[in-house]
């Protein structure tokens, strides 16, 4: 199983590289890996076995965040009150549209790869048109927006070597654009 010992933090290179795109059929190693980053995201969310195991909770995490440096990210996104609402693992994921209209998290975001807080919206787009393969090679197109949206801009950023915190308005940490939407 992935342990936070597991999880390469800011500074690491392999975090502002540009992940290689994975070829089908995935070998045995990259379908384990998808496998293990799902069972970490799953972990992480169950507050024992999070606590016995000093998880950080996260809804998202992407291959480079575990020294691979593929593009791959797997997402496990609960509504407030924890019924899974998005389950999927991206590979070769590509966002085809986004909407004009941004959006937040209106706590800012956290990642497991920085270990402390950063202050300050993250805007994103508040739509997405996402084109990926499943590990088993199968295309899929699909649309996101609110929530769903925001974590596979956050996963996908990895994938390109970009980290929350480049998104934030250095001068302005909370500025926002006035049509953004603010979610909580
Ligand atoms: C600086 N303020 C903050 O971080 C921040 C502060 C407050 C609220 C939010 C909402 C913040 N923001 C934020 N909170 C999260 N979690 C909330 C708790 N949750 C969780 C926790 C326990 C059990 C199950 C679960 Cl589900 C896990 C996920 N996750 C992300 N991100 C950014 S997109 C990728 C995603 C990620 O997985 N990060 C590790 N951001």
């Amino acid at each position: 199983m992935i342990l936070m010992k597991d999880i390469v933090r800011d500074g690491d290179p392999v975090l502002r590289q540009v992940a290689k795109p994975l070829t089908f059929p995935l070998s045995d190693h990259y379908k384990q890996l998808a496998e293990d980053m799902m069972e970490y995201l799953v972990n992480s969310q169950d507050p024992k076995i999070a606590e016995k195991h000093q998880l950080r909770a996260g809804v998202g995490l992407a291959a480079p965040q575990v020294g691979e440096g593929v593009q791959m990210a797997a997402l496990l996104v609960p509504d407030d009150k924890g019924e899974i609402i998005f389950k999927e693992v991206y590979v070769n994921p590509e966002i085809v549209s986004e909407s004009v209209r941004q959006a937040c998290l209106s706590e800012g975001e956290g990642c497991l790869s920085v270990d402390k807080v950063i202050n300050g919206y993250v805007p994103r787009p508040d739509k997405l048109t996402i084109h990926y393969y499943t590990v088993d090679g199968e295309e899929k197109t699909i649309r996101l927006k609110d929530y769903p949206a925001i974590v596979s801009s956050h996963e996908i950023d990895h994938l390109n070597g970009h980290l929350f915190y480049d998104r934030i308005n250095k001068k302005e940490p909370f500025a926002l654009k006035e049509d953004t939407v603010v979610i909580s």
